[in-house]
């Protein structure tokens, strides 16, 4: 039987059929049921494991599901109550599913409902907290309020906001059993409780400290390092930053030493750019990377990870043409390519697809470095995601 990690989706809604949080539900792929699973390759029956590959249940031919084990690690893991657990811990009390952190008048509205619980409804690609942060708000709220408790459970989004809200009342409606539900109303424009304010404060970071990866992408010799190398420069000069190259020359020699420049190692080396690039943005650093990342759906699969990781992903195409390239042949490259001597040469014997909606696009031909950089710093600044004082037009270096 085949090994398969199922995508976060998936692993949320395996938690949830497992739980019997979607009862009556109990299995994968029932007809015209959001709760689906893909299995690679046609395969009808998997051990489905968590990213560090421990088993949690198999699923058989017949789409029925056998629990193995239930994940054991993850902050808050001792809020992921069985609705079983929570009907027997908190029968009685009023359930209160929550989506955001409470406000000062949700709180007052709380207040009159006696015991609550908080139903922290944390799934993958739901709330506009990060599933920890709505976590810690909900203790925090509960922390406020006289007698009241907090449920983690990770009800994902499964990209409908009819089907999610439907799935939503019946997953709260199942943790509350016979006890009543209460939904909050909307109080727009309100404010928080200092404690609450901060989680959330934390959790959204101003643009100036969100995790930020500048992917410059084009065909050898269109200026990628160029450029990326100067911009880094501007930033180590205005500081603040803490910055991190990931160019495609060096990442090769070291993180992905050994790999070809076949479709499939090219994909690999982008992806492993694309893993550490997230890492950085996940710390707020900012990761300047420059490779050519010839594929449009593996720079995708980056700007994925990245905006996973909480950072924002600013894609530059550097779209120097291949005359002007082959024309530069800085390193030879072209020429042997030419003369057959590398194989598999982007933009000679091997694809470039060119980004479809780049942040921003530079042809580097005819002008200066400083010249084709502003185009970046002004894009990044429009953005609002970074202000650097470096725009050569206004820079006047030379006490102009
Ligand atoms: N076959 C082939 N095709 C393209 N490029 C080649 C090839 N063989 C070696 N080189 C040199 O490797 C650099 C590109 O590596 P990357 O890691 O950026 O490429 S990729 O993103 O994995 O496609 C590239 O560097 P840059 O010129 O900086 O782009 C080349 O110098
Ligand atoms: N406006 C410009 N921006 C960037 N590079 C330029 C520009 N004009 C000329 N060049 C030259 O083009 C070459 C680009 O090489 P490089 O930055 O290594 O490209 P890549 O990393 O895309 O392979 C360098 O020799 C650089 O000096």
């Amino acid at each position: 039987m085949i090994q398969h990690c199922p995508t976060p989706t998936e692993l949320d809604d395996l938690e949830l059929l497992v739980s019997g949080a979607y009862a009556p539900l109990t299995r994968f792929n029932e007809p015209g049921s959001p709760v689906t699973l893909d299995l690679p390759d046609g395969a009808t029956e998997a051990e489905l494991v968590d990213p560090e590959g421990l088993p949690l249940a198999r699923v058989s031919s017949h789409g029925s599901l056998e629990p193995l084990t239930h994940a054991q690690y993850g902050p808050f893991r001792r809020l992921h109550l069985t609705p079983a657990q929570v009907r027997e811990q908190h029968a009685g009390a009023t359930f209160v599913p929550v989506v955001d952190a409470l406000s000062d008048a949700e709180l007052e509205e709380v207040r009159g409902l006696g015991r609550v619980v908080l139903v922290a409804l944390t799934g993958t690609g739901t709330a506009d907290l990060s599933p920890v942060a709505l976590v810690r708000a909900s203790l925090a709220a509960a922390d406020l309020l006289d007698d009241a408790h907090v449920v983690a459970v990770p009800l994902p989004s499964h990209g409908d906001a009819d089907v999610d809200h439907e799935l939503g009342a019946q997953v709260v409606a199942t943790y509350a059993g016979d006890d009543p539900v209460h939904a909050l109303t909307e109080h727009p424009d309100d404010s928080y409780p200092a404690g609450i304010a901060e989680i959330v404060d934390a959790d959204r970071p101003e643009p100036e400290d969100q995790g930020l990866v500048l992917f410059f992408t084009g065909l050898s010799g269109s200026g990628k390092s160029t450029l990326a190398r100067a911009l880094m420069d501007l930033l180590l000069e205005q500081g603040g930053r803490t910055v991190t190259s990931l160019d495609g020359d060096v990442v090769r020699r070291h993180l992905s030493a050994g790999l070809t420049f076949s479709k499939a190692d090219r994909e690999t080396n982008i992806r492993r750019i694309g893993w550490v690039a997230a890492e950085i943005a996940r710390h707020g650093g900012v990761a300047v990377c420059s490779p050519i990342a010839p594929f449009a759906e593996t720079r995708d699969q980056v700007q994925q990870m990245v905006e996973d990781a909480g950072g924002a992903f600013f894609l530059v195409h550097v779209a120097t043409p291949l005359e002007e390239c082959e024309r530069r042949d800085r390193k030879g490259l072209y020429a042997k390519a030419r003369a057959g001597e590398i194989p598999e040469f982007t933009g000679i014997s091997s694809p470039y697809e060119e980004p479809q909606d780049p942040a921003v696009r530079v042809d580097t031909t005819g002008r200066t470095i400083e010249d084709a950089l502003d185009d970046v710093l002004i894009a990044l600044d429009e953005a609002r995601l970074l202000h650097l004082h470096g725009l050569h037009r206004g820079r006047g270096d030379a006490g102009a």
